[in-house]
């Protein structure tokens, strides 16, 4: 069972580690790579794992590459193009154990990592397997969940009332009582709180209280020097979740590793049409996952919503084809719409 006193005090320390880097520190240290395209992947992992080797593949951006230790020590961006679509990757100084105390500039690069979308986890396929759990618990320690939902907890705070805390269903490893312990020991002692998972962990009731210092960020996890193993190593390394293997060395998997990231960003493209018009195959629009004709509109135009009297929808989201939708139809990938708007003309651009 879990200590709640040991529990907080952990907390309490993580929340010293998470404090950002004071300005000075972090000021023309090369870190605050702004932000472009339609997604970002941050590229982590230990020291000369061939993070750099991998970014040079995949962009047109070189970044050095060297048999020593923290050759790159600064974040370089590279552009990956696919599907349409423009996909900054971030290369990033080697971490080491320690990083999320502030090790080497394991925080800053911690950091770069938080504002990502993918995290790549480079792995040295010839390095022994606790690799990747120290890794794992680098970016755990400053707040970072890789592959996980946030937990399905309601938690509001109120001015008075005292606590009130429901449970949708049995929990298994919760209790009221320790709800109402470790809320005490957060000074939260008003709220209100709906646990609608039954198998939600203290752990996970403690990151809905912190969640402004919780980033959930998908991984994959990618093993390169696949030339240097046995195929024995390989096949067990190749059936872990959410793995890659690859050998940037030989040209092998990268391609791979590339379609996994696709996926796993689930971007959408859409192509528009004018009416009377082929739709233009050559041109996707981007949207992320779960967008609407909304922001289909908004990425196209900041005002075209304005004017907007109904769009015309063929694909994998279309119930009729074409059919006629609202604003908040949910798109599909490779969907083909055409914006009707009130003004003539207004049919769908993209211009
Ligand atoms: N055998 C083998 N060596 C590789 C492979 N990919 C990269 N290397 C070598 O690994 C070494 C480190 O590569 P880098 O790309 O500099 O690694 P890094 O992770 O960027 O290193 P830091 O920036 O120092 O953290 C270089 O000598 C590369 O040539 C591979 O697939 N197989
Ligand atoms: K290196
Ligand atoms: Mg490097």
């Amino acid at each position: 069972m879990v200590n709640i006193t040991e529990k907080i005090k952990e907390i309490e320390e993580e929340m010293k580690r998470t404090q950002r880097p004071g300005a000075g520190a972090a000021a023309g240290t090369g870190f605050d790579v702004s932000k472009s395209g339609d997604a970002r992947i941050a590229l982590v992992g230990f020291p000369s794992v061939g993070k750099s080797t991998f970014l040079s593949k995949v962009t047109k951006t070189k970044s050095e590459v060297a048999a020593y230790s923290f050759t790159t020590l600064t974040a370089i961006p590279g552009v990956l193009e696919y599907g349409g679509a423009e996909i900054q990757v971030l290369d990033l100084p080697g971490i080491i154990e320690g990083a999320s105390e502030g090790k080497g500039r394991g925080r800053q690069v911690i950091s770069a990592a938080k504002t990502s979308d993918m995290i790549l986890m480079i792995l040295d396929a010839t390095k022994r397997a606790e690799q990747r759990a120290l890794l794992e618990a680098e970016l755990e320690a400053v707040g970072i969940r890789l592959n996980q939902d946030p937990p399905n907890i309601y938690l509001k705070q109120k001015k008075a009332g005292g606590m009130k805390i429901t449970f949708s269903a049995p929990p298994k490893s919760l209790d009221e009582k320790m709800l109402y312990n470790i809320l005490r020991d957060y000074r939260i002692l008003n709220c209100e709180v709906l646990v609608r998972d039954e198998n939600a962990t203290v752990d996970q009731f403690i990151d809905v209280i912190m969640k402004d210092h919780r980033t959930y960020i998908k991984c994959l996890y990618v093993y390169n020097k696949i030339d240097s193993i046995s195929l024995e190593h390989l096949n067990t390394l190749a059936h872990e979740d959410n793995t890659a293997v690859m050998s940037c060395e030989l040209d092998l998997g990268i391609s791979d590793v590339v379609d996994k990231c696709w996926e796993e960003l689930r971007l959408i493209r859409i192509y528009t049409k004018r009416k009377g018009i082929e739709p233009d195959f050559s041109e996707a629009l981007i949207v992320r996952h779960d967008s609407t004709i909304e922001d289909v509109c908004d990425s196209i135009h900041r005002t075209l919503k304005e004017s907007f009297k109904y769009a015309l929808v063929w694909g994998a989201s279309s119930r009729h084809i074409p059919q006629r939708v609202g604003l908040s139809h949910v798109v599909a990938d490779e969907d083909v719409v055409s914006i009707v708007g009130t003004k003539s003309g207004l049919a769908s651009s993209t211009k």
